[in-house]
């Protein structure tokens, strides 16, 4: 028995359905904001669907998490504190825990249904928020970043789905303006960024967007996630201030952190190549982003 979990007329890939071959149905519900239903597939373990496009599977969900949070975390000296939009499945949490530097660790969901049923269904990411250095506050974080004070984070990870439903709001000028506001001097930015097979429009807005807002560095990378549409997904790295970030290779190697061998053991995508490898673009991205 098979049932199409993404369908034809999604306007974020239209034309395009994947997949995945569902062995049992765990849980479905709907939350104030969207949709929720996680099932058994055959090969991909657990997977989390919210409003019918693939959040994450068990066995591919490393490339994401792992890249969207070592890629900003190991292109700073010494995060201290880190703020997670969205993330609500405690998988980001928990590659940041990896950092021994970071002190502080809040997060800013705006479902809680999202949190509680990962917590039940997906316990290997949702370990993430049991490290004590988390703060979770439940709500929509253009509020939460409005009330943030100046200068607060060394690093601000925007985990988000897509910007049609609740995260509409996360991709407008406002928003990353709060975000700026919210960075120290030295800090980073990383969100989630589309496929630049599908959404280089909407990356080059975003692209344009961050360029005038973060006055360092501004680079696209991306990474393989097979259970995305086109099996890529990308990201936006953002530097508060130039010239110190360049995100191009990491100053704060992986390899080097405390406990190096336990917290290398679990990684299972990200290592310093890999780094260096995400901000390598094809030649068509280069032109259609005019290459930085
Ligand atoms: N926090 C999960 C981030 C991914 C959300 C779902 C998703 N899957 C995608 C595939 C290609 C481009 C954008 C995408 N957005």
């Amino acid at each position: 028995k098979t049932s199409k979990v993404q369908y034809f007329n999604n306007p974020m890939w239209p034309g395009e359905a994947h997949s995945l071959k569902v062995e049992k149905i765990l849980y479905q519900g709907k939350s104030p904001y969207q949709e929720i239903l996680v099932f058994e597939s055959s090969t991909y373990g657990n997977v989390l669907v919210l409003d019918g496009i693939v959040q994450l599977t068990e066995k591919d969900e490393c490339a994401y998490q792992e890249m969207v949070t070592h890629l900003p975390l190991c292109s700073i000296p010494s995060p201290k504190s880190v703020l997670v939009v969205g993330g609500g499945d405690g998988g980001v949490l928990r590659e940041i825990a990896r950092h021994s530097s970071v002190e502080t660790i809040d997060i800013c969901e705006i479902d809680q249904l999202v949190i509680d049923v990962c917590k039940d269904f997906f316990p290997q990411l949702s370990v993430g928020f049991k490290d004590p250095r988390v703060q979770l506050h439940v709500g929509d974080a253009v509020d939460f970043l409005r009330n943030t004070p100046e200068g607060k984070y060394d690093a601000i990870i925007v985990d988000s789905s897509d910007p049609i439903g609740p995260a509409q709001e996360l991709v407008e000028k406002p928003f990353f303006q709060t975000i700026a506001r919210a960075l120290k001097p030295g800090g980073v930015l990383c969100n989630q960024a589309e496929s630049m097979w599908l959404h280089t429009h909407l990356i080059q807005d975003m692209l344009s967007i961050c360029r005038e807002t973060f006055k360092g560095a501004v680079h696209y990378a991306w990474t393989s996630v097979p259970t995305y549409p086109s099996g890529v997904i990308g990201f936006l790295l953002c530097a508060k201030e130039g010239p110190v970030v360049d995100f191009i290779s990491p100053v704060n190697p992986i390899e080097k952190l405390e406990g190096a061998m336990e917290a290398r053991r679990e990684i299972r995508f990200y290592n310093s190549e890999i780094h260096r490898a995400a901000f390598v673009l094809p030649t068509f991205v280069r032109r259609e982003l005019g290459s930085h």
